[in-house]
């Protein structure tokens, strides 16, 4: 499972059989019609898919082009999470686990896998860097509603990459009984690839409703925040092929890329193995992961998807940073011209509009990957709102 020379899965001996198992068995059941229909079901009557493609009429006119909003945001659970949780859950009962592990950073994915263990009857062990537990709080209050356990990840910087780290360490110890249900396109193959052709449901639906909105067969651009890479990676999958769509990722450049608080792992990150997966990270000289820093805990992830390391390094897709403020400002802006706020992650993506030299008549589609009600604290300390 390789994008060129990133991907592969460089994973720990006892974590072989587990991830063995997986690859053995996830295509097949993807592909099975019991499994394409109970998914598409419940992206439908679950998820409340399709989501809608907007035509964003006043923000065209501040950036005179046309700008169409994938509405992510609008799914069950508010973010593009929801997609792939369904996919997996379907997975991991086929494969007949009967425990659920996860990783979160924004607690988005947590929220999202909770659901989806909620619906299906399974346990659910979420674990999520303590730091992470304080600042997306009413994420962590829906997971415990939901009838999940939150585990704090006291190692390390406490955030995301050492929740991950914590979740892995987990599967290790229960192999059998147990599915890892990761939340991006990061990580030994094939979660990759799996993560991508769940997420892929976007693109499916958004080159489909351009089409029939426009006329057009296809956008000039499309725009999506990149964390580990999902919500780019669904946005971008069926555009692949058209190489006169251009592929345009937003990352986190936190405080600026010189800061030493930045997430910009395309920008400044070096080839590199991360949660077995090769591909770019931030690292110190001798190796080390460098602690991340974003204001949105989504994209405050050092490393990134191999897919995106391999559209970046083969100049498919091109990465913009957005510092913390470019994306605050964007998130007000979407909400004053439009009625809608969106996640802090997908403010990143909106601000990359103004990196890019769009053209008066160019159709540029952006991926609102999720909506700002879990961000409305840091929004009132940033934006100081009268
Ligand atoms: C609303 C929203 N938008 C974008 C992202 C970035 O994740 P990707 O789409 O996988 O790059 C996220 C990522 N959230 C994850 C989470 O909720 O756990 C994230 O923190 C990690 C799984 C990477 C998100 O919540």
């Amino acid at each position: 499972g390789f994008y060129g020379p990133f991907g592969g899965a460089f994973i720990p001996e006892m974590l072989i059989p587990n991830i063995e198992n997986l690859k053995k068995n996830y295509l097949k059941v993807i592909h099975s019609e019991t499994f394409k229909k109970e998914f598409k079901s419940l992206l439908q009557d679950y998820a409340g898919r399709p989501t809608p493609l907007y035509y964003a009429s006043r923000l065209s006119k501040k950036y005179n082009s046309h700008i169409w909003l994938k509405r992510e945001d609008l799914t069950h659970t508010g973010s593009h999470k929801i997609n792939n949780t369904i996919g997996q859950i379907l997975l991991a009962r086929e494969m007949g686990k009967k425990r659920i592990i996860a990783e979160t950073g924004a607690g988005q994915h947590g929220v999202a896998t909770a659901t989806v263990c909620a619906l299906a009857g399974l346990e659910c062990i979420v674990y999520m860097g303590e730091i992470d537990i304080k600042r997306q709080a009413p994420n962590v209050a829906r997971m415990k509603m939901l009838g999940a356990e939150v585990r704090a990840a006291t190692s390390g910087s406490r955030t995301l990459k050492d929740a991950t780290n914590e979740a892995i360490r987990d599967w290790i110890a229960h192999p059998t009984e147990t599915y890892y249900l990761i939340g991006s396109v990061v990580g030994p193959h094939p979660y990759p690839d799996l993560v991508a052709r769940l997420q892929s449901i976007i693109s499916e639906e958004s080159k489909q409703q351009f089409r029939e909105k426009t006329g057009n067969e296809f956008p000039d651009y499309v725009v999506a925040c990149v964390g580990g890479g999902s919500n780019a990676a669904g946005s971008f999958y069926h555009f692949l092929e058209h190489p006169q769509v251009k592929l345009i990722g937003a990352e986190a450049a936190g405080m600026g890329l010189s800061s030493g608080k930045t997430a910009a792992s395309m920008a400044l990150g070096e080839t590199g193995i991360i949660h077995g997966s090769m591909t770019y990270l931030m690292q110190t000289d001798d190796g080390q992961i460098t602690e991340p820093y974003s204001i949105s805990a989504g994209l405050d992830y050092p490393g990134v998807g191999p897919l995106h390391a391999w559209l970046n390094k083969s100049g498919r897709a091109k990465y913009l940073s957005v510092t913390d403020k470019e994306a605050l400002q964007a998130a007000l802006l979407l909400t004053r011209e439009e009625g809608i706020i969106p996640a802090l992650e997908s403010a990143h993506a909106l601000a990359a509009l103004n990196q890019m030299e769009i053209k008066p008549d160019d159709n540029v589609i952006i991926t609102i990957s999720g909506r700002g009600d879990k961000d409305m604290q840091t929004f009132m300390d940033q934006l100081n709102l009268v």
